[in-house]
């Protein structure tokens, strides 16, 4: 049994914690019966030993399977890992939700993708993420009465991902807690109404308001005052054409979208000013969770 999921860029600049969608780099397990529990790791995260001794996705897996499995087997994972670790690729959903994904798969468990994101919250909190490695495509959510409720739309084949993956990662939890308590009225109406144009942006395809739409007064300065290269990033790939350009997640990948046409020059000017870091172009996923018996 196989199953993958996609990473994600949460937030889009203004939508804190409610725009995500996902693009097509992913994460997969392979799950064959053994006759002892064993695990085996390759790409991202392959030489982290807490991967091999506390596995998220391993302890989430076992949450679901004790509870659905009418006769416990071992099996052995093996995993094939793109999304790099704490780098705002949404890493830590993937991890979810295939784990979640997974243990029903395994039971001949029929799981509706609307069940998995909401079993998913109780792992991670906010929806911009899970949603996404959940459905693919672009998505707008919020949480009501524990219930995930979502929009979502695919992203047409015309644009591009252009991502910059720095060498240090930022975690989600201390990247949330280097923002301020409070926020003025002008910063919330700001977010507000950039939040709603991006997504009016985003269904009516209109792509020439990302550039204005995904400002930000919330969370981006904040964050990336951690790492100011991340200023210039930003600054270089607006120059070279790209519609927007934002914080991925809580950090630390800058993720920027654009024509496919410009893609390329993009990539160009960002790998030579920024030799250090990772930078690729990617399409986006409009698929999300896939589960292959
Ligand atoms: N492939 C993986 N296998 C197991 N656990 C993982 C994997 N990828 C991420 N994690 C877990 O998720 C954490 C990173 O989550 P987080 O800081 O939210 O970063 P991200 O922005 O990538 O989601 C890691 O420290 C690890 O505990
Ligand atoms: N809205 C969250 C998104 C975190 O995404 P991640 O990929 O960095 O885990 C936040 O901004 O904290």
């Amino acid at each position: 049994m196989k199953v993958s999921v996609p990473a994600t860029s949460a937030n889009l600049g203004p939508g804190f914690d409610s725009l995500g969608l996902a693009i097509a780099m992913k994460n997969q397990v392979i799950i064959k019966p053994s006759k002892f529990h064993s695990v085996s790791l390759k790409g991202e995260g392959a030489n982290n030993p807490v991967l091999k001794d506390n596995n998220m996705f391993i302890s989430i897996f076992n949450d679901f399977y004790h509870n659905l499995a009418v006769r416990k087997r071992h099996y052995r994972f093996e995993f094939y890992n793109e999304i790099p670790l704490s780098r705002g690729l949404g890493s830590s959903s993937a991890v979810i939700v295939s784990a979640i994904a997974s243990a029903y798969a395994i039971e001949g468990i029929k799981l509706e993708k609307d069940k998995l994101l909401n079993l998913a919250l109780a792992y991670e909190n906010h929806p911009d993420n899970i949603t996404p490695a959940v459905m693919g495509g672009f998505n707008v959510a919020t949480v009501q009465d524990n219930e995930v409720r979502f929009i979502n739309k695919a992203i047409p084949n015309i644009l591009r991902a252009v991502v910059v993956v720095p060498n240090r990662p930022i975690s989600t939890q201390l990247s949330r807690k280097a923002l301020p308590y409070k926020y003025s009225k002008e910063d919330t109406i700001f977010n507000i109404s950039h939040s709603s144009l991006l997504t009016a942006a985003f269904m009516s395809e209109d792509w020439k308001m990302l550039r204005s739409a995904s400002l930000d007064k919330v969370h981006q300065k904040y964050r990336m005052k951690q790492m100011p290269e991340l200023f210039d990033v930003q600054k270089t790939s607006l120059r070279s054409g790209s519609l927007m350009s934002t914080l991925s997640g809580s950090g630390s990948t800058l993720f920027s979208i654009c024509f496919a046409e410009d893609a390329r020059k993009i990539e160009k000017a960002l790998k030579s000013k920024f030799p250090h870091f990772k930078v690729f172009i990617s399409d986006f996923d409009n698929s999300g969770v896939r589960v292959e018996i």
